[in-house]
């Protein structure tokens, strides 16, 4: 493990502490007194702190999604701004990206081994789908990332997008400019645009998913009939508590901003925030406390049910990004054919597994892997899992040891170079519907 920083300041409360709720209007401050009373901006901040705005929403949004907190610390942002190089974002791609000339039908990957060079974060994302604009706000990049060096003085922030970090092995260490966020598979955390972190490894080397999300800020999806609980319960996403670094060191600041990244020397961490107010902060949330709801007497409900967390278009009920889990639950719906349907969405859906057995797609959709469906084209369970399921005796049953997920989106997916060309591309995916048999036989009703 790479922990070459100063133990944390007198007054810092430890890395894992967080503050439970999702959107509140959190406070807390490393230093006693940090955080003004009653006022955002007083003449003299105490500690001698600058304040600084950090605005997620428009300042004329609804209440209801409007996202801004107050940043009290050491320097502000503005002077760490020094002559920044765009640099080569390598295989980090952002939509509108080249597209290549794709087939026609489903997609799929085996798990990418981490490789051996040394990679921190920035250099190990490898998009796999871009959709939208990011330039327009709307849409997403699909990327896995690997990473097998932490950051030491580097620092990065993306404009382009906020980054839901989906853990598939490894543990990460997320010090960000709001404090200290610890992740690992079975976890997501959620890095609201603008947010500058370093990433560290804890346990070794580490693959995940990342969902850049360009569009409206991921919320809470409704409860409608379903009430106040059950699904993703607000208490169970967490924030850290304000954690500051006081570190004089050469550094390097990096910024993905219109597709490019952009670096610039700093002779401090920027990660200096000693207090902060606000409601627009990175949070954790352990998937394992989703609690699903689904159908419990026939028939297999559309998979909005397992929505975690929607980033909303302008359109009502048409997501720019919905994350969907797959978790363990019971099947035990009667008469019904349990494992999805066969159909073809507007949506387009990536997915990946972080754990267990895909129950339509029980073999060749592996941990570490993935998937994608695009805009209308028809998918649904391979030929073991239809005959499996048409024929299972519908005891209750438990799928047990898994977790799987989606990135779900209304624009289409165009899929990276890289991902077309690597070698884990399952090549033959693209007809496993074709092996599905005639069951038909108009003499037996
Ligand atoms: O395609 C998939 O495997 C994801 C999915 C799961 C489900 O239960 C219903 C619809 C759907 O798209
Ligand atoms: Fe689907």
């Amino acid at each position: 493990m790479n922990q070459p920083y100063p133990a944390l300041a007198v007054g810092q409360q430890g890395p894992v502490a967080y503050l439970s709720g999702f959107g509140n209007g959190f406070e807390t401050e490393a230093l006693p007194g940090a955080l003004p009373i009653g006022r955002n901006s007083p003449q003299k901040c105490a500690y001698g702190l600058y304040a600084e705005q950090l605005s997620g929403s428009p300042f004329t949004a609804p209440r209801a999604s409007n996202e801004r907190s107050w940043l009290y610390r050491i320097r502000p942002t503005l002077q760490h701004w020094g002559t920044f190089q765009k640099m080569d974002a390598g295989l980090w791609l952002t939509a509108p990206a080249p597209m290549v000339d794709l087939p026609i039908g489903p997609m799929r990957w085996d798990p990418i081994p981490i490789p051996d060079a040394p990679l921190s974060l920035l250099e190990g994302v490898r998009t796999m789908t871009t959709a939208g604009d990011a330039s327009s706000q709307a849409g997403m990049g699909a990327h896995v990332y690997f990473v097998t060096r932490s950051m030491v003085d580097e620092y990065f922030y993306d404009a382009d997008g906020e980054l839901l970090f989906v853990p598939q092995q490894g543990a990460l260490r997320l010090w960000t400019e709001f404090g200290i966020i610890d992740i690992a598979p079975g976890e997501m955390a959620v890095i609201p645009r603008g947010v500058k972190l370093r990433v560290e490894l804890v346990d070794g080397p580490a693959r995940g998913y990342l969902c850049e999300n360009y569009g409206g800020a991921f919320t809470l999806p409704e409860r409608g009939p379903i009430g106040a609980n059950c699904l993703a319960n607000s208490r169970d996403f967490l924030t850290p508590v304000a954690a500051y670094e006081d570190r004089d060191a050469s550094s390097r600041m990096f910024v993905k901003w219109a597709g490019a990244l952009w670096t610039t020397a700093l002779d401090h961490s920027p990660l200096d925030v000693v207090a902060w107010h606000g409601n627009y902060a990175p949070y954790k949330y352990d998937l394992r406390r989703f609690s699903p709801v689904g159908p419990i007497l026939f028939d297999h409900a559309d998979p909005s049910i397992f929505t975690v967390l929607t980033s909303p278009s302008e359109t009502r009920g048409t997501a720019n990004v919905d994350f969907v889990i797959f978790p363990e639950r019971w099947a035990v719906a009667e008469n019904t054919f349990r494992p999805p349907w066969y159909h073809m969405n507007v949506m387009s859906e990536f997915m990946g597994l972080i754990y267990g057995r895909y129950e339509a797609k029980p073999q060749g959709f592996v941990p570490g892997g993935c998937s994608l469906h695009n805009t209308m084209l028809p998918h649904g369970p391979d030929v073991d899992a239809f005959e499996a399921a048409s024929n299972a005796e519908l005891q209750p049953h438990k799928l047990e040891a898994t977790l799987a997920f989606m990135f779900e989106t209304r624009f289409m997916q165009r899929v990276s170079a890289w991902a077309a060309g690597a070698e884990q591309f399952q090549r033959g995916y693209g007809a496993y519907g074709t092996q599905l048999k005639k069951h038909f036989d108009p003499a037996r009703p």
